[in-house]
């Protein structure tokens, strides 16, 4: 049993102080956001994440979690301090270090023990001496201190299950000692454990996410290749995942990616390489084919439509993501945008993100559920992959609808089936534009293209 305290309740610090008080230790979770705080003592969690507000509840019974917003109660009473503050975007794409340069200081003000602090935050590179630097410049009693990195790589809606089956952990130092007391922390997880310096630590990280970030701008660009060319990107998508070493993660074409990590750590991985006199090439090239995608599918709709003015739009799925309410950088917001500012009137839909979709677009009308949302639009755009919209009646949603246009931005539905129950579908990289020939296709089918090769004469 150790004596921990995590810094910040979010995603990732309400995650990592549950799961370590789930296996048995004394966690005390801080956070400035009182009204947060006071909600938790309670056990009513402000995210939404599968599994965790039961977790939570049992940790806070059995006596091993408690909430506070006080630093001279949790620091003092803790050996190993997590800080797992939010590191967002800042005005030049940099990642902003003023929540973790704000809980450096704090830790160090009331520190009267030797104390580990573990950054879990997304941090640049470089961070961790820096913390160093804050603590010893702040703190008020000469105790020692050791600074670990330890980055988090769960994600959203899949958080427990992801904290409690790392595929590795990583322990960045300058002192052996120092990650190996964190190390003790994750034995019974059973996972791969590598400890590293500081600064390898906080580069796995940005690298890990980028080159996710890279895969998926990777098969978003063969998508547009095959809509030109008529392959279907879900089809070649699976035919390269049999081969183990791409695998089958991490392909699936669609309207790119969101959420608050994947755009604001790309963006900083280049921000720091560009800084220190690299061209960051690839970089710039994953976020610009994700930044183009979101277009496309406006795009889409005006092939389709002619003009957005004065047509309905329903955008179906609102979270950047199934199983999580976080609208951050979520695709749905810019489309939402694009398409008003065109003179449409744009509705939405979203199971579980709907608090946070009203915050993120105030100004949009929310509909009650899936059939709701169809009624009398000209068009549905499908920004987020839930289950439930794997299984709806389709036949009832066209019969809803103004014009049977169906807009698919994460490929959920396969294009001879939306046909044949009579939908104009566009999806992304579906053979040819999505839409095979059938009777039902009213276009004009001429569409065909050449084959790709280069003329010999
Ligand atoms: N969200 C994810 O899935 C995820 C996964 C891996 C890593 N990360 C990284 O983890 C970090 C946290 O992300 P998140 O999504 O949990 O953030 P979040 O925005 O959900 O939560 C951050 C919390 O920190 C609190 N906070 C800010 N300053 C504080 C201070 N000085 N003292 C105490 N509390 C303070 C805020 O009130 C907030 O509750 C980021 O660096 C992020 O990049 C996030
Ligand atoms: O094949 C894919 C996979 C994902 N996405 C999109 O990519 C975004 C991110 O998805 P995911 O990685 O599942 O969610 P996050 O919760 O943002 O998790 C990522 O970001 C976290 C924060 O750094 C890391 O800890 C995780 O390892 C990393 O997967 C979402 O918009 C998805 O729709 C795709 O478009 N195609």
């Amino acid at each position: 049993m150790k004596r921990i305290a995590v810094i910040g309740t979010g995603y990732v610090g309400l995650v990592t102080g549950t799961c370590f008080a789930d296996l048995g230790n004394r966690v005390i979770c801080l956070d400035i956001d009182a009204e947060k705080i006071e909600r938790l003592k309670q056990g009513i969690i402000p995210i939404y994440e599968p599994g965790l507000e039961e977790m939570v509840r049992r940790n806070i019974q059995a006596g091993r979690l408690t909430f506070t917003t006080s630093y001279e109660e949790a620091i003092p009473n803790s050996d190993i301090v997590f800080i797992a503050v939010g590191t967002p975007e800042g005005v030049d794409g940099e990642a902003d270090l003023k929540y973790v340069e704000m809980a450096a200081k704090s830790i160090a003000e009331v520190m009267d023990h030797p104390i580990i602090i573990v950054n879990k935050s997304t941090v640049p590179v470089g961070t961790g001496d820096w913390v160093a630097d804050i603590v010893n410049r702040h703190k008020k009693n000469d105790v020692p201190f050791w600074v670990v990195s330890n980055p988090e790589f769960l994600r959203e809606g899949n958080a427990i299950q992801d904290f409690l089956n790392p595929d590795r952990v990583v322990l960045g130092s300058t002192d052996r000692e120092a990650a190996e007391q964190v190390a003790q922390l994750y034995l019974p997880l059973r996972a791969p454990i590598m400890v590293t310096d500081l600064r390898t630590a906080e580069m796995i990280k940005y690298a890990s996410n980028a080159f996710l970030a890279t895969r998926i701008s990777f098969i978003n660009e063969i998508a547009s290749i095959c809509e030109k060319l008529g392959a279907d990107v879900k089809e070649v998508a699976i035919g390269m995942g049999y081969d183990k070493r791409i695998g089958h993660h991490f392909l699936d074409a669609g309207v790119g990616y969101g959420g608050s990590c994947f755009p604001k750590d790309v963006k900083a991985l280049a921000h720091m390489a560009a800084l220190h006199g690299c061209h960051p090439q690839l970089l710039r090239a994953v976020m610009e084919i994700n930044r183009d995608k979101r277009r496309e599918v406006v795009q889409k709709l005006r092939d389709l439509l002619d003009d957005l003015n004065g047509k309905t739009i329903g955008l179906l799925g609102l979270a950047f993501k199934p199983n999580t309410d976080d609208m951050r950088e979520a695709p749905s917001v810019e489309i939402a945008h694009l398409c008003r500012r065109e003179g449409a009137y744009v509705k939405g839909y979203d199971p579980v993100a709907k608090e946070t979709a009203r915050k993120a677009l105030p100004w949009m009308e929310q509909a009650a559920d899936p059939y709701e949302l169809a009624k009398g639009c000209d068009a549905i755009v499908i920004l987020t992959e839930w289950n439930e919209f794997k299984h709806l009646d389709l036949k009832r949603i066209r019969e809803l609808m103004r014009q049977p246009i169906i807009v698919d931005g994460r490929n959920i539905y396969e294009p001879e089936q939306m046909a044949e129950l009579g939908f104009v579908y566009r999806g992304m990289g579906r053979g040819y534009n999505g839409r095979r020939k059938t009777e039902h296709d009213e276009r004009p089918s001429n569409t065909r293209p050449a084959p790709a090769t280069t003329p010999t004469e």
